[in-house]
């Protein structure tokens, strides 16, 4: 059974900036006909640009949003139907950092249990609070703590039921490095014991570390499904990188990803280094601190994106 299925979703939103022809009138498609499982197990990724559904589909999945038409459930629930069960199986780390202000720590996981009518809680938030580094935290106000600090305790109160499916929307915006790596050592942990991880990050170096599998979401639409390990393969093998203090003519920047003063160019073999090299030298410009990497998931991300093909990397593989 998967942990979660999405059988060909579309939400529209009322909204002024209609666009696409196929779309009714003052509606927004934020999600496009979306077809997705997820096996029980799978630490799985989400990502996308600013904008291209994450957050909506995960709103769907929560039963925060309804959807305009399709399917979700949850290990088997339909989130409409039957939304205590589905909603009891999950635990969903939100973007947005809200809480309730009036109460310390250990005050909201107590609340939260209940709210789930778990009784008893006292050893599992104890761990919790031990393992996302709060223990010191415990009898905090909510209103005392850093933004980092907060973001650990919608951690907590996500995983406070113990839920066999975890969702987690760009959990480490805005927090350091330490707290990156304590709550990913804690999810893996969590993922080795047979929880489902759903991750949606802009990091795509964790996503890179950390899912097995990864789809790629664009304007509502997914544009890519494939291990991990796969989307790698099919990219470019290396990249060559340098810096440069001038212009490029158009042709050769045009084949190029620039940022600031580095210049990245994906290369199959080294005939194709070669022959960026020399085009840069024959146009008079000198490339500085040269470096040939392999290509990561940064990089098949960006030609995902730019890609206008209709044909999908990888959609319609199964994990
Ligand atoms: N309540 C709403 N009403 C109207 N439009 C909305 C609403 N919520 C989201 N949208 C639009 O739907 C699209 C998808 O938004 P969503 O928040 O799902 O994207 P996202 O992939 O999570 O983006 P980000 O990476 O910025 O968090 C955007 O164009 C957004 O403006």
């Amino acid at each position: 059974m998967a942990a979660i299925s999405f059988q060909s979703v579309s939400k529209a939103y009322p909204s002024p900036k209609s666009s696409k022809s196929s779309e009714r009138p003052g509606t927004f498609l934020a999600l496009d006909a979306v077809s997705l499982d997820i096996q029980e197990g799978e630490f799985f990724g989400l990502l996308g640009p600013n904008g291209a559904g994450k957050t909506t589909m995960i709103s769907v999945l929560a039963g925060l949003t309804r959807a305009t038409s399709g399917r979700v459930s949850v290990l088997g629930h339909d989130v409409q139907a039957d939304f205590a069960a589905a909603r009891r199986a999950l635990g969903v780390v939100p973007q947005e950092l809200v809480f309730d202000p009036f109460f310390n720590v250990r005050e909201l996981l107590r609340i939260q249990s209940g709210y789930f009518g778990v009784k008893n809680n006292g050893a599992w938030i104890d761990e919790l609070l031990e393992s996302l580094g709060l223990a010191d935290k415990a009898n905090a106000n909510m209103r005392q703590l850093s933004g980092g600090m907060k973001r650990r305790v919608l951690v907590a109160q996500a995983l406070v039921h113990k839920p066999p499916v975890i969702v987690l929307d760009e959990p480490t915006a805005g927090v350091d490095v330490e707290l990156r790596q304590t709550l990913w050592q804690f999810i893996a942990k969590l993922n080795r014991e047979g929880h489902t991880v759903l991750l949606t990050t802009h990091y795509l170096e964790e996503a890179e570390a950390l899912c097995g599998r990864i789809a790629m979401l664009k304007t509502g639409r997914i544009v890519a499904l494939d291990k991990t390990s796969d989307l790698l393969k099919a990219a470019s093998s290396n990249v060559l990188r340098f810096k440069l203090d001038a212009e490029m003519p158009k042709a050769l920047a045009d084949k190029a990803r620039i940022t600031g003063r580095i210049v990245q160019f994906p290369a199959n073999d080294a005939l194709e280094i070669e022959r960026y090299l020399a085009a840069v030298r024959e146009a008079g410009l000198v490339a500085q601190d040269i470096e040939i990497r392999k290509a990561d998931l940064e990089d098949v991300f960006l030609d995902v994106m730019t890609q206008n093909k209709d044909s999908v990397h990888g959609v319609g593989a199964v994990a």
